[in-house]
């Protein structure tokens, strides 16, 4: 080999050599920019997925299970007292109705909106609501917290962080919030039809029909479907109950009282068990676990109010038990003023999915996307029908008009006859 093949053959590995690393360069520092780039995104996602925070300490460290709408738990307070963004302070309540994005409004221009305090439409275990016409004359509801309501002051915080972020056509709307001169208030859009219990209690109300109650059977389940499958994390309501179901001036329902669920007491002693008597899950009085089964629960007793117009405190379980004996059981306990006047299959129907919400068993219990499909197929099935009736009247219309058609024939052609 000559000299000059010794540096052609230099020049080229040389060059070779230059051209990998360039290579391993360039790729490296691809590689670097894309993974910053995945660790941005990352992060940016955990903000807008976990957004739950409490006073100012992420709430979001296991997020693998449910999101409980209690989850100012024990842990929690201290956090509370120990944190410096006690949600006391000033900073931190205006941090958590900014990063809720929810709208905050002075003691002021609530003060006007009720007149003063005036316009009491009820009195909940938080404290009294109001009704009020804002500045935009939007109606809403006003809840203002017992400033005695230790309890409550947890569930402002977590109904402000939770709503901020919830929005579904079946859920009561937070649509803004006021924290001033030492109050605290939420402010929802305005349910005119007040809540399924006093509709369905109140002798004074008329009467719910059968269409409406499935409507809003679906309506509820639509709600809990988005807190249990729609959002993340997933969120448990622990609460639901005939009180706790809103109706607006179409008659639509919406689920109500995030946050808002209260501790119940047991046999006279605080047993720190979560819901309301009548309503609450029996698997998690006996394992202390709520999960999204246990308001599939609660779902089926408003499943069978809706159907009986009993309430669970007077012995709604008893008179369902009956019912699950025989196939149209449910008959016996429908509401008497629905008697007659609905269609019995689609009761019992009804009264199938909500014997199947409460199995005893929770991992026997149907889950809510399978619950609304069960209930949407209840009023297609009337769909159809109503379609095949029209379908068979339309047919008997066109036969008419053809048999109508046929005697002008008929005539016309008799009175040429007698013309010929
Ligand atoms: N957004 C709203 N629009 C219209 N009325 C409302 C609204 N929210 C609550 N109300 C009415 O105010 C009353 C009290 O409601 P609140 O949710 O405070 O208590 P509750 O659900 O009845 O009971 P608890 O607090 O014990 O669960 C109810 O009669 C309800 O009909």
């Amino acid at each position: 080999m000559s000299q000059s093949d010794f540096i052609i053959i230099g020049v080229s590995v040389g060059l070779a050599l230059v051209i990998l690393l360039a290579s391993l360069a360039f790729f490296g520092i691809r590689w670097y920019e894309k993974h910053a780039h995945l660790r941005r995104c990352a992060n940016e996602r955990s903000v807008t997925t976990l957004p739950i925070r409490m006073n100012g300490l992420d709430t979001s460290t296991d997020f693998s299970a449910s999101l409980s709408i209690s989850i100012a738990s024990g842990a929690s307070e201290n956090h509370q007292k120990n944190s410096p963004f006690n949600w006391r302070s000033h900073q931190n309540k205006e941090w958590l109705a900014s990063a809720s994005g929810i709208p905050r409004y002075s003691y002021k221009d609530i003060q006007k909106a009720t007149q003063n305090f005036t316009t009491l439409i009820g009195q909940g275990s938080f404290g009294p609501v109001y009704k009020a016409v804002m500045a935009t004359g939007e109606i809403v509801a006003v809840k203002a917290l017992a400033s005695d309501s230790k309890q409550g002051e947890k569930e402002f915080q977590t109904e402000v962080s939770l709503l901020g972020r919830l929005h579904h056509r079946n859920l009561v709307n937070l649509v803004g919030c006021c924290v001033d001169k030492g109050q605290h208030m939420l402010i929802y859009e305005f349910m005119s039809n007040g809540s399924l219990a006093n509709l369905l209690y109140n002798e004074k109300e008329r009467v719910l029909d059968w269409e409406e109650r499935l409507q809003i059977a679906l309506d509820i389940s639509h709600g809990i479907e988005y807190l249990h499958e729609g959002a993340v994390p997933p969120v448990i309501h622990r609460d639901l109950k005939s009180a706790n179901i809103l109706l607006d001036g179409t008659m639509r329902a919406k689920v109500a009282d995030f946050g808002l669920s209260k501790e119940e007491v047991f046999d006279g002693r605080n047993s720190g068990l979560k819901g309301t008597y009548g309503y609450i899950d029996p698997a998690y009085i006996s394992t202390n676990k709520f999960t999204t089964k246990s308001d599939i629960y609660s779902f089926g007793v408003i499943i069978f109010e809706l159907i009986t117009a009993i309430h669970p405190h007077q012995n709604l379980m008893e008179y369902i038990d009956l019912a699950s004996m025989s196939a149209d059981g449910v008959d016996e306990i429908l509401d008497k003023r629905l008697v007659g006047k609905c269609n019995p299959n689609e009761v019992r129907r009804l009264a199938n999915i909500g014997h199947r919400c409460l199995h005893k068993l929770q991992r026997k219990r149907p889950l809510i996307g399978e619950v609304s499909r069960a209930i949407l197929k209840i009023k297609e099935r009337r769909l159809v029908k109503n379609d095949e009736a029209s379908f068979a009247r339309s047919d008997i219309s066109r036969t008419v008009s053809l048999i109508e058609d046929h005697q002008v024939e008929l005539s016309n052609m008799a009175s040429m006859m007698e013309r010929d």
